[in-house]
């Protein structure tokens, strides 16, 4: 090999470590308590000053991250609807501004005291000073608390309160007297009032930043927060106010898994790389993490074997210590040369793997768990799926993890997800890149750094996610080992402020405990990458922008209501394309709440051709409680048909249906009319669901309305399908855009089908057999029944269409007067 002389290596820089300003070494453990409340649903009320405001945004942010399901409203005359008919709609009330809260319309008011006491329901809220306003000591409306605004605090300390989880009582930190800010709320010592987080001023009174009101004055339990959350010990103190609210024994855990990739540490320019001495204080720090901080800790090394011995004659001899200490470390493995995934297939995939396989066999380099990190996310998401099958194939991975999923950013929206057998676990930035490597050169200087791991993002990302999967480069281990400084402190800092226990489990078990605690995130959601430009720079070779065939038209159904006619006479238009026939679901794709969903955005496309028009019609659609959320993260501006049937005439068709496809328990039914009684025997139970579930209209459109505009939807009349299609393709056509067609001229009634039919070089061609039915009529009673059942549904569907202006169909508008 030719000589490579050695770059001058820069002297690492003496920086501090961190002291923790106390030492509470015994922690009183207190066992947590959890707020109880009357079985409302898990849900959080936010009302906002606005919805852009900064502190109200970091308010949602935390929500985000711990995963609640909350609805954020801006501060309005009216309420929202507190209850449903039989329990309360959420767990906690939080109100950005506590002066709103006060100020409240006497009516509103009254109506949430009486929602929190009847559910023993707290609130949670926050008061700023206002700014020059001299009354500095006020009492709080209809309370004996009294507060103090503008003021200055010397101190700030968590005191005895059951509330604290993560937060140690009796930690404590010093303010510097002159540029302290002066803005505290601060509340006086009272008897139904326990402080939980308080200041100390120069007068030297300790008083209250956070107090809890135990609603001994009126019944209503509320937190109190002097402060917002730009201040650490408050945001932690507010993030065991909400798990106190929310959570239970079993939500909440000390345990914090910590996990550091060295992402590929092979990899990295002559002169940035790690010697010999940084191999050595790897070795010593992994040591030192294990025994001081974090249980087992292990650093993660990642490599790409192409890369071994490319540095200089002292940065070879760095990575050749390393082999020589392989067994200290966990290893994982890269592509061959850090390629990137997104320019290859399966076979070209499956050959570097091979042979950076052979490289850790050749190295006797220990790979013990199947996980595998992708270079530069590449592959995982959007997924590759060759990538993905090379990865199992070669290496047998179950586990991988990125920043990706859904988005890069908000960095506290990610998440996981489950395809093709492998775990993707959601990735957390720290800060340190593979162009971070001098405490000197750090981009916004390195105070921004120090800040992040002192009650800033990074101490923050630990605090809020179970597990945390960071990643990092070599470089950072080289020179000044900014990433050794990194975590030492962020684990010092830990140690010093929070009960937490830290740890490393390996990369399978991690993957298990997330998707035990996070079972909703296992199905991915998918998105179309050609929106996010991160995603679209990382498209797998199958996919591309400029040619993507995704539909932009949904037709929803509901079934039995003429569903295939409409879309086999729409494709009759030269402009429109439908997709392939799909067996073994009567030809539909059935992809959004289905089992195709789980084969993905290739799966889905790959059934599409490209037209102006690209639709296809799934009619499980309409009644299914996912597919409106999926089908809107991936083709959010697609148009909707929902075809309008009476819903009576469809249970009866569904049940002949059912009969046709000779359903075991359809054909131990007597008659049709036993399945319709109100409680009909056991066997029969999930058939009569299936024929009036499905009828249910306004039910099922609340849900879409969700999730689409209403102006993305039309609705068709399916007697008027029926006997006039021609019409209503003409008019589906216009709202579609497109170019005028004779629909009429290529159609034609039959007498003996009874239906239309497509006209094609002079002859009828129908829709199968088990379109157009032959079967006796209901009877009388039966379409009494089944009107009796339907009664409000139609009832809400005439006033929803009038509401919003739609035509009615005649067989609503006399199914209402009949009623009437
Ligand atoms: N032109 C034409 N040809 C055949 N059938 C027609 C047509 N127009 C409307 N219909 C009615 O469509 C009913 C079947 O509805 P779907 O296609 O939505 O059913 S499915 O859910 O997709 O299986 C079917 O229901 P049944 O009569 O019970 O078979 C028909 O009444």
């Amino acid at each position: 090999e030719p000589y490579k002389p050695p770059k001058p290596r820069k002297r690492p820089k003496p920086v501090e470590n961190y002291t923790c300003p106390f030492e509470i070494n015994d922690i009183p453990k207190n066992p947590p308590i959890f707020h109880k409340n009357n079985g409302t649903d898990a849900k959080i009320l936010v009302i906002l000053d606005s919805l852009f405001s900064r502190h109200g945004k970091s308010i949602i942010q935390v929500l985000n991250s711990q995963k609640f399901a909350f609805k954020a409203e801006a501060v309005s005359k009216n309420l929202p609807v507190l209850t449903t008919a039989r329990k309360g709609r959420y767990s906690l009330i939080i109100v950005e501004n506590y002066y709103k809260y006060l100020n409240m319309a006497r009516w509103n008011r009254q109506l949430l005291d009486k929602y929190c006491k009847e559910y023993k329901v707290p609130v949670f809220s926050f008061i700023s000073s206002k700014p020059n306003d001299q009354l500095k000591r006020i009492r709080i409306k209809g309370s004996s608390l009294w507060m103090w605004q503008n003021q200055r605090i010397q101190s700030l300390t968590a005191t005895p309160s059951p509330i604290h989880k993560i937060s140690k009582i009796g930690a404590s930190r010093q303010f510097p007297p002159a540029n302290s800010p002066s803005d505290w709320v601060l509340f006086e010592s009272a008897p139904n009032f326990e402080p939980i987080l308080t200041g100390t001023v120069k007068s030297g009174y300790e008083r209250a930043v956070v107090v809890r009101d135990k609603g001994r004055e009126d019944g209503v339990e509320r937190i109190l927060f002097g402060r917002n959350l730009t201040d650490f010990q408050v945001k932690m103190v507010f993030l065991d106010s909400l798990w106190w609210a929310m959570g239970d024994e079993k939500s909440v855990s000390m345990d914090r898994f910590i996990q550091v990739d060295i992402d590929d540490v092979f990899v990295g320019a002559q002169g940035t790389r790690i010697v010999e001495e940084d191999v050595r204080q790897l070795i010593t720090a992994q040591h030192e993490f294990q025994s001081k901080y974090v249980e087992n800790f292990q650093f993660m090394l990642g490599f790409s074997g192409s890369y071994f011995r490319n540095g200089d004659e002292l940065e070879d001899r760095g990575d050749e210590l390393l082999i020589e200490n392989a067994k200290n470390f966990v290893w994982f493995p890269h592509m061959w040369r850090h390629n990137h995934a997104h320019e290859h297939n399966f076979t070209y995939l499956e050959a570097i793997m091979a042979q950076n396989r052979l490289f850790a066999q050749n190295m006797k380099i220990p790979v013990d768990y199947p996980y595998a990190i992708a270079p530069q996310h590449d592959g995982v998401f959007p997924v590759h799926e060759q990538m993905f099958e090379a990865w199992k194939k070669v290496w047998n991975v179950s586990a991988t993890a990125t920043e990706e999923y859904p988005h890069f950013k908000p960095s506290t929206h990610r998440k996981g997800f489950i395809h093709s057998g492998i775990h993707v676990l959601p990735r957390q930035t720290c800060g340190l890149y593979t162009h971070t490597q001098l405490f000197d050169e750090y981009p916004e200087g390195f105070e921004k750094v120090q800040k992040s791991i002192q009650g800033g993002d990074l101490f923050f990302t630990i605090l809020m996610n179970p597990i945390s999967i960071f990643m990092t480069h070599q470089q950072n281990y080289a020179h000044d080992r900014m990433a050794l400084y990194t975590f030492e402190n962020l684990f010092r800092f830990l140690k010093c402020w929070t009960n937490l226990s830290l740890k490393w489990q390996d990369p399978i078990k991690s993957a298990q405990l997330y998707f035990e605690k996070f079972p909703e995130e296992k199905t991915p959601v998918w998105t179309n990458p050609c929106q996010d430009p991160r995603h679209q720079a990382i498209l797998p070779p199958t996919l591309n922008c400029t040619n993507m065939t995704l539909p932009n038209l949904l037709i929803l159904g509901p079934q039995k209501t003429g569903s295939t006619a409409l879309a086999n006479f729409l494709t009759l238009h030269p402009n429109v394309s439908q997709n392939s026939p799909i067996p073994g679901s009567f030809e539909e794709v059935q992809f959004f709440g289905g089992a195709n969903y789980l084969k993905g955005i290739d799966w889905y496309l790959s059934n599409f051709q490209n037209a102006s028009i690209i639709f296809e019609k799934s009619a499980t659609y309409f009644d299914n409680p996912v597919a409106p959320k999926q089908a809107s993260s991936l083709i959010p501006n697609t148009k909707l048909v929902v075809i309008l049937q009476n819903p009576t005439q469809r249970a009866y068709s569904w049940f002949q249906h059912l009969l046709a496809h000779k359903d075991p328990s359809a054909l131990t039914a007597a008659s049709f009319s036993e399945i319709l009684e109100e409680n009909p025997p056991e066997t029969l139970r999930k058939i009569r669901q299936r024929c009036i579930s499905g009828g249910r209209y306004v039910h099922h459109l609340g849900k879409w309305l969700e999730h689409f505009s209403l102006a993305q939807i039309m609705f068709i009349d399916a007697d008027e399908l029926r006997d006039e299609p021609a019409r209503v393709l003409t008019a589906l056509a216009k709202w579609l855009d497109l170019p005028d067609f004779p629909f009429e001229t290529h159609l034609r009634y039959s007498p003996s089908k009874g239906f239309h039919c497509r006209l094609i070089e002079g002859k009828t061609k129908c829709l199968g057999e088990s379109k157009g039915r032959k079967y006796p009529k209901m009877s009388d009673v039966e379409r009494e029944k089944l009107d009796k059942i339907f009664g409000l549904d139609n009832s809400a569907l005439y006033k929803f269409l009038r509401k919003n202006r739609l035509k009615i169909p005649n067989w609503l508008e006399e199914s209402v007067r009949i009623r009437a």
